[in-house]
């Protein structure tokens, strides 16, 4: 990854790595990202019904977690417990989720890290920066996501990450929810609403997983798109975390706080 060099580990051994919902689409890429990378070793491979707190002491540095937003806060617990860093790309972390963890982080000690990424694509990665950038400056912000029909969240954790922070700057600017004259005559027709951000969901055959980000002022339109066309988009920034997770002790959320953005 530019700016960020995803450099192998130089460490004599190779670090291992186990995996989190192994069997699912994410789960099972990662495991031939891993054992495409020389200085990583692929450990153990879960699925559902395995346990996590039995990769205790199996010699297990860091555990990827893509398996589904009810079991993976959890599982980051039992991982914790085990004494093994985190990389978390799973869904469906909330506020609440996400403190429970810095407390527990916190409590353990051992200066454990753990990483959650609602998007490991460096151009989801780097559209998110830019709508926040560009969020204090339009009257108006909505996000669309679009996934494949096999996907089983609405909206995508990417689109609500994306929707909270241009809250947050949209609130430190001083502005409101943004125009809306529209009375909906079916309920979800303006879509959910995020923080008083509208996010659309689409669901399409075909698709794998992409956003778009439109800004409205009078008389102007910026849109902000990120596409991943195919899986391994999300490797680079997958591996760039399993190599650099324990560097970094306590809780990260996104990938952006691994890289160099500026
Ligand atoms: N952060 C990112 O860049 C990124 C990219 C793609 C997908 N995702 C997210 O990753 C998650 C997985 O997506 P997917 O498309 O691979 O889904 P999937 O359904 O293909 O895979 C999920 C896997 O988890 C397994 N599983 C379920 N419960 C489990 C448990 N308790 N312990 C271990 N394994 C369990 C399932 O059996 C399945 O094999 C979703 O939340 C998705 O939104 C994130
Ligand atoms: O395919 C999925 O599921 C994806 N989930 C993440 C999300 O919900 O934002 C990231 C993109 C792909």
């Amino acid at each position: 990854m530019p700016n960020r060099p995803n450099r192998p580990n130089t460490g004599a051994a190779p670090l291992m790595i186990a995996v989190l919902g192994a069997a699912g689409r994410m789960g099972s890429t990662v495991c031939d990202a891993v054992q495409g990378a020389p200085d990583l070793a692929l450990g153990p491979r879960l699925d559902v019904g395995d346990d996590v707190a039995a990769l205790a002491g199996r010699g297990v540095s860091v555990a990827v977690d893509f398996t589904v937003p009810s079991a993976t806060e959890a599982n980051v617990h039992a991982l914790i417990d085990a004494g093994i860093h985190a990389v978390v790309g799973t869904t469906g972390w909330t506020e609440d989720s996400l403190a429970r963890v810095r407390t527990h982080l916190a409590e353990d000690g051992r200066g454990l890290g753990v990483l959650v990424a609602p998007n490991f694509a460096l151009s989801a990665v780097l559209a998110m920066r830019f709508a926040a950038q560009a969020a204090r400056y339009f009257e108006s912000a909505e996000v669309i996501e679009l996934h494949h029909p096999n996907k089983v969240d609405a909206p995508s954790g990417t689109a609500m990450h994306t929707a909270r922070a241009i809250a947050a700057v949209r609130t430190q600017a001083g502005l409101g929810t943004g125009p809306d004259a529209t009375e909906s005559t079916l309920d979800g027709a303006r879509g959910a609403v995020v923080d008083g951000v509208h996010v659309h969901a689409v669901r399409l055959r075909g698709l794998v997983a992409h956003e778009e980000i439109l800004f409205g002022n009078p008389g102007e339109q910026l849109t902000i798109r990120t596409d991943s066309f195919e899986r391994s988009s999300f490797m680079p920034g997958v591996l760039l975390a399993t190599r650099t997770v324990a560097e970094r002790p306590g809780l990260t959320v996104g990938l952006d706080g691994y890289l160099d953005l500026g």
